[in-house]
């Protein structure tokens, strides 16, 4: 043994006498290309770092590995991401495996050696260096370059979304921006709302899922169409039936982010541009109280562009801003035309795969050009508890299936239901109240349905001019008459798109009414 090491020094120092390390460098290079030359497979490297950027492919690389199940190796590095609420396990060390793509057998290495010396670099680099290696026969290396390092790259997304908590985003106060020099701020999105938590018909229920779905899986229809691949919804009903659990449920059912946007902080239609330039696909983007947000009743056809409070009633601060050609952008206001621009406009195709959703709890007031067909494409009313969204709602907080009520209640229950016209959040605080004594529950859930509803008989509703619903109370009616009157031809318009909203879910710019 002692000898073989020493002939082995010897042979060492005398290569490195002989050869010196250009020379050895130089044929080692040559053996490369001929190995390569012969070889019948290509390799492609992907480093961790590329240069001092953050290689976004070595990620994803990863993460696409780490979903496979073919997984071999007996050791796994495992890791959990900030704002993950799982665990994605990954290939250790100079482990590989093999993938297949199209009936194509792919190798991946993943390749850590350690650093050398660190040269100067304005960032600290890690003391490893991390790679994959890919192999695949010569004859595949096309599929590689055109489909499968795509593929890799969206499967890796898809993961990410999956396991990665959702977002959810807020505009900065009067669009500063945030130590990334982002106008978004944003906080992990935890809302446990689902649409099988949602009371609403289950007809209903189940014609926005296939909705939401069709939407999700329908890139190669609006490409085929030559649409931008964006839905609108938009949501009216009273205040708690379920708006704002919907966008929670759809969010939830889509693995989308959301980012809800504060038009109040907005000032200018180009800083509503920049805000929406700053989303990102697979995304919600929610305005609630779009009346409450900014003034968007009746267009006006005098003026210039005038930013007012918009007088009691109004949840939030409001400008009134009038949309005419002209005033758009003059001053420090967004105009209607600068938010239709938002949803529809080109500005609205940057990015893709995102939903629009407005909220209103009246209907009535907004502009007759954002109900018009194909700007919000369903409109969707959430309205108060119906017999069939009270059995969720049962189910959900009670535990109870339909058969185990008794159905000399159920019948009761399903008698007062529609007269009582209670909002599923007034139910569920009935519920939750009692939720430890499912016969009291039950008990006051009816005696408040009958009292509720026999107050509704006694005293019908009073209409005023605009039709005003005695629920929303006198400050709110005093200001829904006031903006009631309607002039013009856009009385025409608003009374035609107004005509369409009487309950269910209306599909507007394919034709189809529901
Ligand atoms: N359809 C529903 N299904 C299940 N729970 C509901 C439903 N509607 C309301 N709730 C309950 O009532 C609460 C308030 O509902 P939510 O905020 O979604 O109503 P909203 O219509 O958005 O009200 P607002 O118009 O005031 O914003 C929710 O936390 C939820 O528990």
């Amino acid at each position: 043994m002692a000898s073989i090491m020493g002939v082995w020094a010897f042979c060492q120092s005398l290569l490195q006498t002989v050869f010196p390390p250009e020379l050895r460098f130089a044929s080692l290079k040559y053996f490369h290309r001929l190995f390569s030359y012969f070889s019948s497979y290509c390799y492609y490297d992907i480093t961790e770092i590329d240069g001092v950027n953050t290689n976004e492919l070595y990620n994803a690389v990863q993460l696409y590995l780490s979903s496979s199940a073919s997984i071999s190796g007996t050791r796994l590095s495992l890791t959990r991401g900030l704002n993950s609420s799982s665990i994605t396990f990954g290939l250790s060390n100079n482990d590989r495996l093999i993938d297949s793509y199209n009936g194509v057998a792919i190798e991946w290495e993943h390749i850590v050696t350690q650093r050398q010396a660190q040269t100067f670099s304005w960032r600290p680099l890690p003391e490893e260096k991390r790679g994959f290696t890919l192999r695949v026969k010569k004859k595949n290396k096309q599929l590689v370059l055109s489909s499968y390092l795509d593929y890799v790259m969206e499967k890796a997304n898809e993961l990410r979304r999956r396991s990665q908590d959702r977002l959810l985003y807020t505009n900065s106060r009067g669009g500063s921006l945030d130590s990334r020099g982002h106008p978004w701020e944003s906080v992990p999105f935890k809302h446990p709302s689902t649409f099988d938590t949602l009371a609403m018909d289950p007809l209903k229920k189940s014609e926005i899922m296939d909705d939401l779905l069709d939407f999700a899986n329908g890139e190669s229809f609006y490409q085929k169409t030559g649409r931008a691949w964006k839905r609108g919804y938009l949501l009216y009903g009273p205040p708690g039936t379920g708006k704002s659990s919907m966008i929670a449920a759809m969010a939830n059912f889509l693995g989308y982010d959301i980012y809800d946007l504060e038009l109040t902080e907005v000032n200018t239609n180009s800083e509503l541009r920049k805000l929406l330039m700053k989303t990102s696909s697979k995304s919600i983007i929610v305005i609630e109280d779009i009346d409450c947000s900014i003034n968007l009743a009746n267009r006006n056809k005098n003026g210039g562009a005038t930013a007012s409070a918009v007088g009691s009633g109004s949840r939030k601060t409001s400008y009134d801003v009038s949309s005419l050609p002209g005033s758009e952008d003059s001053g420090n206001t967004i105009t209607l035309s600068g938010l239709l621009n938002f949803t529809d406009g080109l500005w609205s195709c940057c990015g893709s795969e995102r939903i629009f959703v407005f909220t209103t709890n009246h209907i009535e007031k907004l502009d007759p050009a954002l109900l018009r067909s194909g700007r919000m494409d369903m409109h969707i009313n959430m309205s108060y508890c119906s017999f069939s969204a009270l059995k969720i709602l049962l189910k959900n907080y009670l535990g109870y299936d339909d058969i185990d009520l008794d159905k000399e209640i159920l019948d009761q229950l399903e008698g007062v239901m529609d007269a009582a016209e209670m909002t599923p959040a007034d139910i569920s605080e009935i519920l939750i109240k009692n939720r430890r004594d499912k016969r009291r529950a039950t008990g006051e859930l009816l005696e408040k349905l009958k009292a509720k509803a026999e107050k509704n008989r006694s005293k019908p509703m009073k209409k005023d001019g605009g039709g005003v619903d005695q629920e929303y109370g006198e400050e709110e009616q005093e200001k829904r008459a006031l903006d009631s009157p309607k002039e013009g031809k856009d009385d025409d318009d608003e009374q035609e798109n107004c005509g369409k909203f009487e309950g269910g879910i209306h599909e507007n710019g394919d034709g189809k009414i529901h």
